[in-house]
């Protein structure tokens, strides 16, 4: 009847939480999503690095449970543009999120269904809480791998269509040395 409490070490500076699931995701599973096409296949065809990496301690979809999971979101640019996360919307819609940085450099793209978008740059300590309705997709802008922690409802589950269509109205670019918000060449509204 009762669930067993848990209590598990993260180490901050890998990302590792000991009995997670792991997931990996490499640049060949991101087809469509970046700006320049020809740096992506470039890329996938030398090597295929891997973007980043989750590891969840995840519960039953069940409303009023908890799961939690940390990122490593590893460095690099696909053309201009800064590795990113895929990103979604939460299946169930109106269910919000916590994002605590723990290790390297980067920030949150955020958007409404409508299509506005709000960047939110982060750091070690930096907490971000995504309200209901928004989609979320983390950037990493430094040069070391970027490491966070999500805790999110147990039944919020994860939409990745819409933006995997459409992507974000906005994105992060280097240009001139420099790490920059810019509209979407190739946004949709
Ligand atoms: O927002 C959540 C869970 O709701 C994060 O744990 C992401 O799932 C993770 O950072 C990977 O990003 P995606 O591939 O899921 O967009
Ligand atoms: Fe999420």
């Amino acid at each position: 009847m009762y669930k067993e409490p848990l209590g598990v070490k993260v180490d901050f500076e890998t990302g590792i939480i000991p009995g997670a699931k792991k997931s990996v995701r490499r640049l060949s599973d991101m087809k469509g999503y970046f700006l320049d096409e020809k740096a992506w296949e470039e890329m996938v065809k030398n090597g295929d690095p891997v973007v980043y990496e989750v590891y969840a301690v995840e519960q039953e979809e069940k409303e009023g449970d908890l799961n939690f999971a940390t990122t490593v979101l590893y460095p690099g640019k696909v053309g201009k543009e800064f590795f990113f996360t895929k990103g979604h919307f939460h299946a169930k819609k109106d269910r919000a999120e916590i994002y605590i940085a723990l290790k390297g450099k980067g920030g949150m793209l955020l958007q409404t269904p409508e299509g506005e978008a709000r960047w939110i740059p982060m750091e070690p300590g930096t907490v971000v809480y995504v309200p209901p309705y928004w989609a979320h997709r983390t950037v990493n802008t430094g040069n070391e791998p970027f490491i966070f922690l999500a805790i999110y409802p147990a039944d919020a589950g994860h939409d990745y269509g819409t933006i995997a269509e459409k992507g974000f109205s906005k994105v992060v670019i280097e240009e001139d040395g420099e790490v920059k918000v810019v509209d979407n060449p190739r946004w949709k509204s």
